[in-house]
């Protein structure tokens, strides 16, 4: 069975005993209390490329990554080299995050940057719990929702509640779907889900049919800072970079490379 469609299944099976153990009406209780949202749009719409950087331990295509900084300590490091937001997984069995990961990102009094709830969505519940721990954005995966009118209705709710809704892609298809759905920002996934493969060249394909009102975020397989200018030149506002920065054995100076704020070596002379 394919990756995605298997990790999708599973999620059912999760979400359905979440709402058992946490009914719709106790999260939405919960929403008073959550931290105010802050703005991802506009952390991505900033002038330069946006580095959206990624929290997980381990990955389907990758195993585990040797980073070993827990994941508050991590998100301290991205915010203060240069990253404009942060993304934590939320799935546990494939990604090795949780719902209590985000949450305590969300809430580290030391992180200032928008951060989103990275989590394979398949229904509005999900939402209702990403903001309920803070959260200020969500991903929504096209190919996992299968459906456009599930697709905007889900892209409302996060709007509804003050967060933005990152809607991934695979396809010109797909992006045709989410302009559809009126997504504002739209990811590319240069990693398809199901064969693992990365193509960044197909992903300017697929950008140039996103019109200028959506912003646009280069996702996955960007390798070094040279990925992030190109990723600029091709018009994205933004990339999400989670292995590059992960496996670095310097860090801090590799989230400031893809943020813009070291000129690498080569570049210098
Ligand atoms: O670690 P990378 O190759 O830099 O990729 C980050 C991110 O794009 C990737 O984790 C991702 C993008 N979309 C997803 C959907 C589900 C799980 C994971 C992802």
């Amino acid at each position: 069975m394919f990756m995605l469609n298997e990790i999708v299944e599973h999620k059912r099976l999760e979400v359905e005993e979440k709402k058992r153990n946490s009914p719709l009406s106790d999260l939405q209780g919960k929403l008073r209390d959550a931290r105010p949202v802050r703005d991802f749009y506009s952390a991505l719409k900033a002038p330069g490329i946006s580095l959206i950087a990624e929290i997980k331990k381990k990955s389907p295509s990758k195993g585990e990554f040797p980073n070993r900084l827990a994941a508050a300590e991590l998100a301290r490091l991205y915010s203060q080299n240069g990253a404009r937001a942060i993304s934590v997984l939320a799935d546990e069995k494939y990604f090795g995050g949780g719902a209590h990961v985000v949450e305590r990102v969300a809430n580290d009094p030391s992180v200032h940057i928008p951060v989103m709830y990275k989590e394979f969505i398949i229904d509005p519940y999900q939402i209702y719990e990403a903001r309920s721990i803070g959260a200020d954005a969500v991903l929504l995966i096209v190919r996992s929702i299968g459906d456009t009118s599930l697709l905007t209705e889900m892209i409302a709710t996060a709007q509804d509640l003050g967060m933005d809704a990152l809607v991934e892609c695979f396809t010109a298809e797909e992006a045709a779907e989410a302009v559809i759905a009126k997504a504002r920002i739209i990811g590319i996934n240069n990693r398809d889900l199901q064969s693992f493969d990365v193509d960044l060249r197909r992903s300017e394909d697929i950008r140039s049919i996103i019109p200028d009102t959506a912003l646009t975020v280069s996702e996955s397989g960007l390798a070094t800072a040279a990925d992030a200018v190109e990723a600029e030149r091709r018009g994205f506002d933004a990339i999400l970079v989670g292995e590059a920065l992960l496996k670095s054995n310097d860090i801090t100076q590799q989230v400031r490379a893809f943020a813009g704020l070291e000129v690498s070596q080569h570049l210098k002379s």
